[in-house]
């Protein structure tokens, strides 16, 4: 017999388009094959730093639904406050970073796609949102940095000294191993949901995704 599909990966070939289009951005190519622009990469940094800030609110939220909503609270709160204390670790990175490359974050000024990105999750954080549609989306938006950045370490790829342990960040094994921990999360709530709430995951998982490419978008665009 075989065996059944999960949700996310039903998913992921459903939207396979929109998916490569967020973990193959032209940025990422570009930090790939060395031609990437460093004033596009000290954009990224910069506005990046602000969404990690607004990112560990939203993170918060989804522990404390998790504490509730979850039949296996003891793992989910394990796997998510291990995510929430990287995220502490990744905010003193990103400002060691900054200044390797001269970039003060205290004059960073958000951009549009970036203000949009993080109104988004905060509307995610309403408690009126089940625990299926927030679990979806953080494992949307740590995946595609996972992807990403681990296609920037692949055998072949030219990514340029200064920039590899930026993809090490996310693009490591550990991480690829959290990231799995959170897809399990998101597939075993889908598993039990109702098809209002797999209706929602399906549109949050798709709005993840723009708004990653818009994200992209705004260190070429960027001002
Ligand atoms: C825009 C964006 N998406 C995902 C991540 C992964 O945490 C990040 N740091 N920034």
């Amino acid at each position: 017999m075989e065996a059944k599909m999960t949700m996310t990966e039903t998913w992921l070939r459903k939207h396979r388009l929109l998916y490569v289009g967020a973990t193959r951005h032209p940025f990422i190519h570009g930090i790939r094959d060395g031609s990437i622009d460093i004033s596009a990469f000290k954009t990224w940094l910069g506005q990046d730093y602000l969404f990690v800030r607004a990112f560990v609110p939203f993170v918060e939220s989804v522990l404390t639904k998790a504490r509730k909503g979850s039949n296996d609270s003891d793992n989910d709160v394990e796997v998510i406050l291990g995510g929430l204390a990287a995220l502490n670790d990744e905010i003193s990175w990103f400002k060691n970073e900054a200044s390797k490359w001269g970039v003060q974050l205290s004059n960073i000024v958000p951009q549009k796609a970036n203000l949009e990105y993080c109104r988004f999750l905060e509307s995610l954080t309403s408690p009126e949102v089940e625990y299926t549609v927030p679990i979806v989306a953080f494992w949307v938006i740590e995946t595609v940095y996972q992807e990403s950045f681990a296609h920037c370490l692949e055998d072949g790829s030219e990514t340029p000294a200064e920039l590899k342990e930026t993809c090490q960040r996310w693009g490591n094994e550990g991480f690829r191993e959290y990231c799995n921990s959170l897809r399990k999360i998101a597939d075993r709530q889908l598993e039990k949901a109702t098809d209002d709430a797999i209706s929602k995951a399906e549109a949050t998982f798709l709005q993840v995704l723009e708004y990653e490419v818009d994200f992209w978008n705004m260190s070429h665009g960027g001002t």
